[in-house]
Order: C-alpha cells, then sequence, then structure tokens
C-alpha cells in the first residue's frame, strides 16, 4: 500500500494574496486568506462570486494577475495539480466507455502515490459493480467513483467544486458522510464549494464567503461565530449586509 504524502505539517494548506482579471474585469480583487491544513472548508457565495476561480488559481490551472499564491508552500506550476492536490470539478472527469475497475486502472497509472486498496474499498462502501461501465452507472454511483479517484490518490488536500449538485438529498447526504469520515480519519484538507448552504452545516469547520469578488468572511466557524452562530446564518447575515453597503 502507497503511504500517503505528509506535507510539511508547518505550512498552511493555502495562503493566497492575489487578484485575477478576465477580459470583462476583475473576478477577484485584493484575495487575502489563509487556509490551515486539516480543515473542510466551505467556499460559499452568490454566482459569479469568485468561487470557480479561486478553484481554478489553487490548482494551478488559471494564474494570478497580481500577487501569489502557495499550496503547501508551493507555487502552483500550471504544468499539472500540485502532487498532493486532487480535483474533482463538477462536470466529473470520467470515460463513460470505461468500466469502474479500468477507471481506477487509469487512476493507478497517472498517480505516483495511487492507493488501489483505498480506492476499490471506497468504491465497494457504495455498492458500484467494478465490471460496469461508467456510463451505465447513476449520478450518485458516478460521484462515488470520481470520488475514489480523488481519493485514491491519497490527497493532502481535495477540491470540490460543487462535486454534488446532480445528487438527491439521500444520496448528497451519503457521499458527504464518506467525505467527513475520509477527511477527518485521513488528515485531509476539503475545499468545498457548495449554493445549498443547509448541506455544509455541520460538515465544514471553516468558512470563506465570497462577493463579488472579495473575501466577505475567512475563519474557523467556532471563532467567527462565537456564539454558536450556525454557519448558514453567519453566511447570509454577511451577504445581507454586503448588498446593504453596496446599496448604501
Ligand atoms: N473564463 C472567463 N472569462 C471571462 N470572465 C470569466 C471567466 N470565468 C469567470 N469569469 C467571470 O469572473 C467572475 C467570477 O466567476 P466564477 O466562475 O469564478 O464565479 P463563481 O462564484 O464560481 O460562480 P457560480 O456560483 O455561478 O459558479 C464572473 O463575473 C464571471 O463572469
Amino acid at each position: 500500500m502507497t503511504l500517503p504524502r505528509q506535507p510539511d505539517q508547518a505550512l498552511p494548506a493555502i495562503a493566497a494574496g492575489l487578484g485575477k482579471r478576465y477580459r470583462r474585469g476583475w473576478a477577484l480583487r485584493e484575495t487575502s486568506l489563509v487556509i490551515p491544513k486539516n480543515r473542510i472548508v466551505a467556499l460559499v457565495g452568490p454566482n459569479g462570486a469568485g468561487k470557480s476561480t479561486l478553484m481554478g488559481l489553487i490548482t494551478g490551472l488559471l494564474s494570478p494577475t497580481t500577487g501569489g499564491i502557495t499550496v503547501f508552500g508551493d507555487q502552483p506550476t500550471g504544468r499539472g495539480l500540485h502532487p498532493a492536490v486532487s480535483y474533482l470539478a463538477q462536470q466529473k472527469p470520467l470515460y463513460q466507455q470505461l468500466t469502474v475497475a479500468e477507471t481506477l486502472k487509469l487512476g493507478a497509472r497517472t498517480n505516483p502515490t495511487w492507493d488501489q486498496h483505498y480506492a476499490e474499498y471506497l468504491v465497494a462502501q457504495g455498492a458500484v459493480p467494478m465490471e460496469a461501465k461508467v456510463g451505465t452507472l447513476s449520478g450518485g454511483q458516478r460521484t462515488r467513483v470520481a470520488l475514489a479517484l480523488a481519493l485514491g490518490k491519497r490527497p493532502g488536500l481535495l477540491l470540490l467544486d460543487e462535486p454534488l449538485a446532480d445528487l438527491d438529498p439521500l444520496a448528497r447526504e451519503t457521499v458527504l458522510r464518506t467525505l467527513v469520515t475520509e477527511a477527518r480519519t485521513q488528515g485531509i484538507t476539503v475545499l468545498l464549494s457548495s449554493h445549498v448552504l443547509a448541506e455544509l452545516e455541520g460538515v465544514c469547520d471553516h468558512l470563506v464567503l465570497l462577493h463579488k469578488g472579495r473575501v466577505l468572511l475567512a475563519g474557523d466557524v467556532s471563532r467567527l461565530g462565537a456564539g454558536g452562530t450556525p454557519l448558514g446564518v453567519l453566511a447570509m447575515n454577511r451577504m445581507r449586509e454586503a448588498v446593504r453597503e453596496d446599496a448604501a
């Protein structure tokens, strides 16, 4: 079994001080963030707030216009993902014609830190048949395979860009429960973007709230909501405040 990569414990998972401008304007401005390790982070904000852009900068698929970003102390190279990072985008990167077993084999071929036993265990836990073609699986089963592919790499940081959007509420809950268990037991930092604040409640212990390309709130939920305010209420209150400030 391949041992999980152990990022330097003294370094944060993500440290950023940057801006990102597309042709149409700034998607992120003066974004300053430090995300410690071993957190399950809710990345939330309205449409167009800059969540996917931030994910793209962390993966190195995008590069900052100003400033910089580090992931476990390293600057993204732009030549593929950091070895300790797994990224699961909304459109799950799976080949419909491959079987689940062939999909995992591909994971093994492309990831030096691949843990086949662990990936098979995650698939089996979801009762997904190994010989089934990916194209014949249900949405929930496909998400389970995509998650096994992402976690089989044994990442230190897992980025999930609205991965549960096409699942029914029960499947969402099951996948989230698996995710939290694995993140907690394996010491994985997870950055999870979602519009459904309620489903992040009790799952995420750290909040990053973006609005119009700015960080409105960032930190551990226990610290931000000192009186035990739930994550969803914290985020909604701060967003309403920002809308009022914009209107004033
Ligand atoms: N490739 C691109 N070219 C030009 N503008 C872009 C590009 N990608 C994003 N943008 C713009 O940057 C801003 C932030 O977009 P981004 O996709 O990061 O937001 P988001 O928070 O992920 O939104 P959503 O919740 O709708 O997915 C938006 O104004 C968007 O129109």
